[in-house]
């Protein structure tokens, strides 16, 4: 298996809060890894060091080789534009837009043509078991089928990597299980790999391996050695 991101001995601050303290995993490409621990043991902080939204204060974050810490953040917003989706626990989705343009959205970032964008977007959506509400703004979905829509935008584009950061924690545990059932056909059809973060193990039994953030660090071995 080949390692497709890195994070070694990272630390993180807010402040003079420390969230990580040398937090340490690699995971493979393909894999999907459930982030699991109590509150603020510092899961979201590494998911956004991971993924390039946070620069750790030591420590080294790699994307397929390549040392993503040391990137400035035009080069990071690339990194994130052009490999990664994301989904977080409230799907984000733009209340202006519809759920079409919503999903098209990164594509449309990424130098797609309006026409052809929405095309794929409209596929997403029919995948996803959203049919006939491409039209509607978030606004007028239910929280299950705004959910739906933020997986659609989160893989549209491809994206090498999937960070979904609590993307079942607003909904009920059966609207939450048909999203992770969703994601995981979708990651696993595509190849993408998936980090997870959640506190719900129901949600974690998805993954093909668990990792544990205790105060800031990687509690369990983040690897059955084989
Ligand atoms: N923007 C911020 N400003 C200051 N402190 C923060 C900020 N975000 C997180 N923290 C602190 O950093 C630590 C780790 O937070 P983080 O959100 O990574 O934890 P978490 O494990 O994802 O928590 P939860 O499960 O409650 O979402 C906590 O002590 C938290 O209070």
């Amino acid at each position: 298996m080949t390692t497709l991101i890195e994070a070694r001995d990272v630390e993180f601050s807010f402040g003079s809060t420390p969230a990580l303290r040398g937090a340490s995993l690699a995971v493979d490409a393909g894999e999907i890894v459930a982030v699991m621990g109590p509150s603020g043991s510092g899961k979201s902080t590494l998911l956004h060091c991971l993924a390039g939204i946070l620069v750790p204060d030591a420590g080294e974050i790699r994307f397929d080789g390549h040392r993503i810490d040391t990137l400035s953040e035009p080069q990071r917003s690339a990194l994130r534009r052009d490999r990664f989706g994301f989904v977080f626990q409230f799907g984000q989705l733009v209340p202006e837009l519809t759920a079409a343009e919503n999903v098209a959205l990164p594509l449309l970032l990424g130098g797609v043509r309006r026409a052809e964008a929405l095309r794929t977007a409209n596929g997403w959506l029919d995948r996803l078991g959203l049919v006939g509400l491409e039209q509607r703004r978030s606004g007028e979905l239910s929280g299950g089928q705004a959910q739906r829509v933020a997986l659609a935008r989160g893989l549209v584009a491809g994206p090498r990597v999937l960070f979904a950061d609590e993307p079942t924690g607003a909904l009920d545990s059966l609207t939450g299980e048909q999203v992770m059932d969703l994601l995981v056909t979708a990651a696993r059809e595509q190849g993408t790999t998936v980090v997870l973060v959640t506190h719900e193990p129901r949600v974690a039994a998805y993954a093909d391996r668990e990792v544990i953030v205790r105060d800031g660090r990687i509690n369990a071995p983040d690897r059955v050695a084989s």
